[in-house]
């Protein structure tokens, strides 16, 4: 069985290390000029592939090479085959190579080839041949058999041959002729004999000039990389130094990647005084490829210098070349990977996010000060978004994620900033998933568990309490050392397990009446640990900005307990998205723990409450009653359930609150009735109300002015009845849901008349609901005028 050698040495024989005296280039630094660029794809790389492309293959890649802004193209090996030939003679003949682009064609040494050779580019505006031949002593003696005389001849001649060609190509068409020459295998090659090959080469073409297109190219090929970069560095500093006319000379370097330092020889053969470089699109070539372009032009990127080559739409690039050369990008592969702008390890992640962050901050500065915004950051040598990436992509989770990529993931999709130890609460829950499920954690995996853990992003996630309604009140208390403070006041609608429940409680600040209405309500026995919140801007000028709320939340009795429930809230309001965030933790909590049920008994010790009544009749009726009608009808309930031991049918609810407060009775039932009526707004703001009145049986037409319907409504009871009616609470809210949608309204009013010298004073509530909302108001009115015991006027 082969098997590698325990001593290699006998085997393989390491370079030869060239004896330079006064190395230069490991002091060199890069310049602000990028080498030129020349794109071998279409030659080097399609000559690799094992199924090389069409012609429609390559011309996407050509268009594709245009766009990215090559200005030299090795488009073919048109002596191979009918194929190459004829691309080039297409682009030529449809005129597609824009004036600024030259092409190159590659050929042989060898007298026919480069006959046609020459023959595909006839009539093209310019182009570059390439002639080659292998100069080391490997191909020497074992391709060629030929002495170091004679290869040095087979260059000159087919030099001479090929400025024969082209000269007279160029008195026939017009053809504007640049050679290269490539010594090839320039790398294994005594590198004095291949600046001698290279002198009679320049000697033999006799046109080379100093001015730019006047130069004659000298390709040095790694055309197998043998040695380490510092070696090819050598070679070419060597070359560099010892061509004559290095004015007349363009060096090209051809590196190829058998080491997998192709892209390391390329930047030291740069500093070693080489001007130019051949490679591939993401290193496609022979065996382990080309030097790789688009590495080595974002490597001057990320130095500050613009490569002259555009690479802002990479995924745009890599799908054109892939589908060509029929060949993968490697997900690893450097700047065009899929992975390479994520993280998937914990404190790589961790270090992103405070990057960005802290990049958002100083860019902002920078921008105060007129500077251009920098980059610097952690882990990511260049900002993914210059190549058209989006930094979703730049943070990726599986199990060797930690807190922070997570929390980068939440923040850009969800817009949620969790304070630190909700980052870690948050992350086991991701972790206990990554694990079980031993994958990767995508974008909608790990928001759909933030949704999921934390009952957060609509009904679809909604978790067994989840608040409907609510109003924070303040009231005044008075503590027992006499001292007073306002004690807040939560009443709300939670949704219970599906069903509809009122809750009330007291506390110092909502949150904490929230948690004192739970612990009442709902046997829920919490407090809080830790709050915080921040807003979330959406629009223009914060005009859609909302608040998101973070709470931690322990078992009352035990303020350090290590087990804790983080709960998150996103509402308009600022309150009502810390009440949201409590409920978001209370349900983490409860888990599926039964919850007490709602009794109605009133006898001694039964529990139903003010609140369970309201509950009741929010269910049976859809009435958010206020607070001070709960308390009302509660005397009510219980006075009805004295007169039957206590109990009272649940069933019997809605009719008894029909029955008190004249909700939804026939509209000329009671004493005070308005059978129509007539709204006028006055052009000095006040309003006029018509109306059509039967008061006590009698019909009367009267007309009030006001403040707005109700106190013009007054206005024409007045009219009718002695004393006075005011209005002490009004409150309404929708009822039913889309084109069903009305209004119910409750309206207190107080009345004081004086009888007989006495004065007498009532309240009564009256409660009606309407589609339209000042009917229903002017109906509330009347119901409660109807009970509240008016003396009519004589
Ligand atoms: C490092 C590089 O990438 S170099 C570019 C390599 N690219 C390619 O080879 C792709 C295109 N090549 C081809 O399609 C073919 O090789 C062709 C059309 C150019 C030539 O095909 P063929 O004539 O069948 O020759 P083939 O390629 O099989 O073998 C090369 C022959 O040419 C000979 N040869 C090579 N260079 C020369 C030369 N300059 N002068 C004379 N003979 C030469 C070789 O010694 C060999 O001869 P042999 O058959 O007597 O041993
Ligand atoms: C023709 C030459 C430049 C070549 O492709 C090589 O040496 O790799």
């Amino acid at each position: 069985m082969p098997c590698m050698l325990h001593d290699p040495s006998a085997k393989y024989k390491p370079y030869t290390p060239l004896k330079l005296d006064n190395r230069q280039w490991p002091s060199k630094t890069f310049g602000q000029k990028p080498p030129i660029w020349l794109s071998t794809d279409l030659r080097d790389g399609n000559q690799a592939l094992a199924n090389p492309m069409t012609i429609e293959q390559k011309t996407m890649f050509f268009e594709l090479l245009i766009e990215c802004g090559f200005k030299e193209i090795e488009i073919a090996y048109p002596a191979a085959s009918d194929t190459d030939f004829n691309f080039v003679r297409g682009l030529i003949e449809r005129n597609a190579i824009p004036d600024d682009v030259w092409i190159q064609v590659l050929t042989p040494a060898r007298e026919d080839l480069i006959k046609r050779t020459v023959d595909s580019v006839a009539g093209c505006k310019h182009a570059i041949i390439h002639m080659y031949n292998a100069v080391s002593p490997l191909f020497r003696s074992v391709v060629f058999k030929n002495s170091k005389e004679e290869t040095l001849a087979l260059a000159v001649e087919h030099t001479q041959i090929l400025r024969q060609l082209t000269d007279e190509c160029t008195a026939k068409y017009g053809t504007q002729f640049r050679y290269e020459y490539s010594p090839e295998t320039f790398s294994q090659t005594e590198p004095e004999f291949a600046v001698k090959v290279c002198e009679a080469v320049k000697k033999a073409w006799g046109r080379a000039g100093p001015a730019h297109l006047d130069k004659i190219i000298f390709n040095l090929p790694a055309t197998v990389e043998t040695a380490p970069p510092n070696h090819f560095a050598d070679l070419v500093e060597y070359f560099h130094t010892n061509i004559t006319e290095r004015e007349k000379v363009i060096i090209s370097l051809h590196p190829h990647n058998d080491r997998g330092t192709g892209v390391a020889a390329a930047e030291l053969g740069l500093l070693a005084g080489a001007n130019r470089i051949e490679g591939c699109l993401f290193g496609n070539g022979e065996r382990t490829g080309n030097v790789d372009i688009v590495n080595l032009a974002l490597n001057w990127y990320t130095q500050g210098v613009s490569p002259g080559l555009d690479f802002s739409d990479l995924q745009h690039v890599i799908d054109v070349v892939t589908q060509c050369n029929d060949l993968p990008v490697h997900p690893r592969h450097p700047y065009a990977g899929e992975l390479v702008f994520t993280a998937f390890s914990g404190s790589h992640q961790d270090a992103i996010k405070k990057g960005f962050e802290d990049q958002a901050l100083r860019n902002a500065e920078e921008r105060k000060k007129g500077e251009s915004e920098t980059w610097d950051m952690p882990y990511l040598p260049i900002d993914p978004a210059d190549l058209g990436q989006t930094y979703e992509a730049v943070i990726r989770v599986n199990s060797q994620s930690g807190k922070g990529g997570i929390a980068y993931i939440i923040k850009q999709h969800l817009r949620l900033d969790m304070p630190r130890k909700m980052q870690i609460a948050f992350y086991q829950a991701v972790q206990t998933v990554a694990d079980r499920e031993a994958r990767e954690m995508t974008v909608d995996d790990i928001t759909n568990i933030f949704r999921e853990t934390y009952h957060f992003g609509g009904a679809g996630y909604e978790g067994r309490l989840s608040l409907r309604s609510f109003r924070i009140t303040s009231v005044p208390a008075t503590d027992t050392d006499g001292t007073s403070e306002d004690v807040r006041q939560f009443d709300g609608t939670v949704s219970v397990d599906g069903v509809l429940r009122v809750i009330r409680g007291d506390g110092n600040g909502p949150l904490s009446a929230l948690l004192n209405a739970l612990r009442q309500h709902l046997d829920i026995d919490l407090a809080l640990r830790e709050y915080s919140e921040h807003s979330i801007d959406t629009g223009v000028d914060g005009e859609n900005s909302r608040a998101a709320s973070y709470i931690e939340l322990v078992p009352t009795n035990d303020r350090r307990s290590s087990k804790s429930w983080w709960g998150v809230g996103v509402d308009r309001d600022i309150a009502g998205s810390g009440l949201r965030a409590v409920l978001s933790a209370a349900n983490s909590h409860i888990g599926d723990r039964q919850l007490p049920e709602l009794k109605l008994n009133f006898g001694p010790g039964g529990r139903a409450s003010q609140t369970d009544v309201a509950t009741m009749v929010l269910n049976a009726l859809g009435l958010e009653l206020p607070r001070r009608l709960q308390s009302a009808f509660f005397e009510v309930v219980q006075r009805a359930a004295r007169s039957s031991a206590d109990e009272l049918p649940v069933d019997a609810l809605p009719e008894l609150f029909r029955k008190e407060y004249g909700y939804d009775a026939v509209s000329e039932s009671g004493p005070v009735c308005m059978k129509s009526f007539t709204l006028e707004h006055l052009a000095d703001k006040r309003v006029r109300l018509t109306g059509d009145f039967i008061f006590a049986g009698s019909e009367r037409k009267l007309s009030g002015l006001g403040n707005g319907p109700l106190s013009s409504a007054l206005a024409c009871l007045h009219e009718a009845v002695q004393g006075s009616l005011a209005v002490r609470e009004y409150s309404e809210h929708a009822l039913g849901a889309g084109s069903e949608v009305g209004a119910v309204s409750y309206v207190e009013l107080i009345y004081e008349v004086t009888i007989d010298g006495l004065i007498r004073k009532a309240t009564a509530w009256g409660v009606s609901s309407d589609e339209d909302i000042a009917a229903s108001g002017l109906k509330a009115v009347m119901a409660s005028a109807s009970r509240i015991g008016v003396v009519w006027r004589d």
